[in-house]
């Protein structure tokens, strides 16, 4: 039995993550970790390295918030702990930072989508984007989420930029803005233009719209409820313990 921490367990997603870790048959939760957590058949701690020093779990789940998550890993990693991390906000740098404080045989898995057809979505962005010359995404999460843009438009920029020749629209837009007011012509995230959108009604959406010439190709993604990253999530958790470092991205684990 793999043993499982589940940090921000009374949050949305780590809650959820309690629920399909105890439903699996190879794994299960050891304790969870979230500063306002009712216990509930496992210990719960106030904090990370409460939770290490405790002991008695292999893999550390991470679904917090921006500004904890470093201070979860840099507890956990050092001990020896393999954390899967869902949490979004973090810099390419700033894991690669923490991955190097890790124990020797250590993995640092970090997923900004943990559900299969997010990661096609990007995939299919990064094979469309040598051949259109604008790219800009649009993602729509509720009004709950802290970070702007999500981890998956920040990435899936990423990708785009990595695809095709560095460059910026030339579309025009961006002299009339108001300024202050966080620019309508969208953030530049490696030279493409990231909108946020927050709503009620929401779980997490993303388009990527590519434009050339009389055309356009639209690309859509559309979780409609939590229980579409928990395969993910327990994939990362049953991969981590064979692998070290850090790992970036599902399609690192999917055959
Ligand atoms: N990679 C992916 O596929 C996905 C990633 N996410 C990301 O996961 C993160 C969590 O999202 P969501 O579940 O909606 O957020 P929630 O706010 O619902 O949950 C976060 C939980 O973490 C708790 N928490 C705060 N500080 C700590 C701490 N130091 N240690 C442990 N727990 C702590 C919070 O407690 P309190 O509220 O009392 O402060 C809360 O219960 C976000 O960054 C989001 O972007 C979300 C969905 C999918
Ligand atoms: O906060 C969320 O809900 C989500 N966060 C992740 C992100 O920032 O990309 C993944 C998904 O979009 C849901």
């Amino acid at each position: 039995m793999i043993k499982v921490a589940v940090a921000g367990c009374a949050g949305r997603m780590g809650s959820a993550v309690v629920d399909a870790v105890t439903a699996a048959d190879d794994m299960e939760v050891a304790c969870g970790i979230d500063p306002h957590g009712a216990e509930a058949g496992f210990p719960v701690y106030a904090s990370v390295a409460e939770a290490v020093a405790a002991g008695g779990f292999d893999v550390l789940v991470d679904f917090t918030q921006p500004d904890v998550v470093a201070g979860n890993l840099a507890a956990a990693l050092p001990a020896g702990v393999d954390c899967v991390v869902g949490t979004t906000g973090l810099a390419n740098d700033v894991l690669e930072a923490l991955a190097a404080q890790a124990a020797p045989g250590t993995c640092l898995f970090y997923a900004p989508n943990f559900t299969t057809g997010a990661v096609l979505m990007m995939e299919f962005a990064r094979a469309a984007a040598p051949y259109f010359p604008e790219a800009e995404v649009i993602e729509f999460h509720h009004c709950n989420k802290k970070d702007a843009p999500s981890g998956t438009a920040v990435r899936t920029a990423q990708m785009i930029a990595e695809a095709r020749a560095p460059r910026v629209s030339a579309a025009p837009g961006r002299e009339t803005e108001v300024p202050g007011a966080g620019g309508a012509r969208g953030a530049l995230v490696d030279g493409v233009p990231v909108h946020a959108v927050r709503s009620m009604g929401y779980v997490a959406s993303q388009e990527v719209i590519f434009g050339s010439l009389g055309q356009t190709l639209t690309l859509r993604h559309d979780s409609w409820d939590r229980s579409s990253y928990m395969p993910g999530v327990l994939l990362g958790i049953r991969s981590v313990g064979a692998r070290e470092g850090l790992i970036v991205g599902l399609e690192q684990f999917m055959d």
